[in-house]
């Protein structure tokens, strides 16, 4: 089963695995890290103001020749530059230089940059949503008081985009389960944590069990790791060979019993 596209609480869909720009640097390296992502068969790309390569990220899009409407772009707002969230955006707008100009999603990147008027801040969200300039919006980084905060907000966030990965789960279950039961999708973030930061940890032995039943990678079991919780993935790499990798983790489905192990095994990492 390829990665899917996952439905939005406002009609649209969203391709379930995306690749960031976080850490990519500026300039060619960061042109050539995306085309490259393109190349391996991402079309979900996830940038921020905060990465400071909004410009080489739109660059790679047109040296790639991707159709606008087959590419699903996201962006956030990071509060930087002293920018509203409407100017924000705009500027964004004009950095990705898109021929159309729309995103397809925008995100205010964590709850601290919208207090202490949390639902003010939604509403100027809600206002670039009418305007076309974000076809969805969403959050990042809201907890739930955070999105209780919207309560009265007209618009529900299509997204909550969180870390997520086995050694947080006891600690985000709850809040996974709020986005789901309010039909806010869960995008998780940094899914690859256990290799990359935590390697050696409890996990490992799961992850172990199931690589070698299913000659899948850790990386890959990872992805589909949190693909069973529900989420949207965005994850990351420099190398061809990883990209390609995660792209075929869509056909790696994890049983229960495999989600199983890996959590319990999570529950013992102190
Ligand atoms: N909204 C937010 O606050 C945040 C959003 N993000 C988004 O998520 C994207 C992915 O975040 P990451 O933390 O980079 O995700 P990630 O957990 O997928 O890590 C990706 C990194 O892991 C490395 N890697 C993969 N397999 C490995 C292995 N077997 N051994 C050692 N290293 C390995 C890759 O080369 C890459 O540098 C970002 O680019 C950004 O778009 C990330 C952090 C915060
Ligand atoms: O998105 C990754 C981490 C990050 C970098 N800059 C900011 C600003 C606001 C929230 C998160 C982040």
């Amino acid at each position: 089963m390829p990665w899917e596209n996952v439905k939005l609480n406002d009609g649209r869909s969203i391709p379930s695995v995306g690749w960031g720009s976080w850490k990519m640097g500026k300039g060619q390296q960061a042109v050539d890290s995306t085309i490259q992502a393109l190349d391996a068969g991402f079309v979900h790309i996830d940038t921020a103001q905060a990465y400071l390569n909004q410009e080489e990220v739109g660059e790679a899009l047109k040296r790639a020749n991707f159709k606008r409407s087959d590419v699903f772009l996201t962006t956030k707002f990071s509060g930087r530059d002293g920018l509203s969230i409407l100017d924000a955006a705009n500027d964004s707008l004009r950095k990705v230089n898109l021929s159309v100009d729309y995103v397809d999603l925008y995100l205010v990147h964590a709850p601290s940059l919208v207090r202490p008027d949390i639902l003010g801040g939604w509403r100027q969200m809600e206002a670039l949503q009418a305007r076309g300039i974000a076809k969805s919006i969403g959050v990042s980084n809201f907890e739930i008081k955070d999105l209780e905060a919207l309560k009265g907000a007209n618009i529900v966030p299509a997204v909550n985009q969180i870390l997520l990965h086995p050694y947080v789960w006891e600690r985000q279950k709850a809040l996974v389960q709020y986005c789901q039961s309010h039909g806010i999708v869960v995008e998780a973030y940094s899914p690859l944590i256990p290799v990359t930061q935590q390697p050696g940890g409890p996990v490992d032995k799961p992850l172990a069990d199931i690589s070698k039943r299913t000659n899948a990678s850790f990386d890959q079991i990872l992805l589909a790791w949190a693909r069973a919780k529900g989420a949207v993935v965005v994850t990351n790499s420099s190398k061809k060979s990883r990209l390609e990798g995660y792209i075929s983790a869509g056909d790696l489905q994890l049983s229960d019993d495999d989600v199983a192990a890996i959590d319990a095994a999570a529950r013992k990492q102190k």
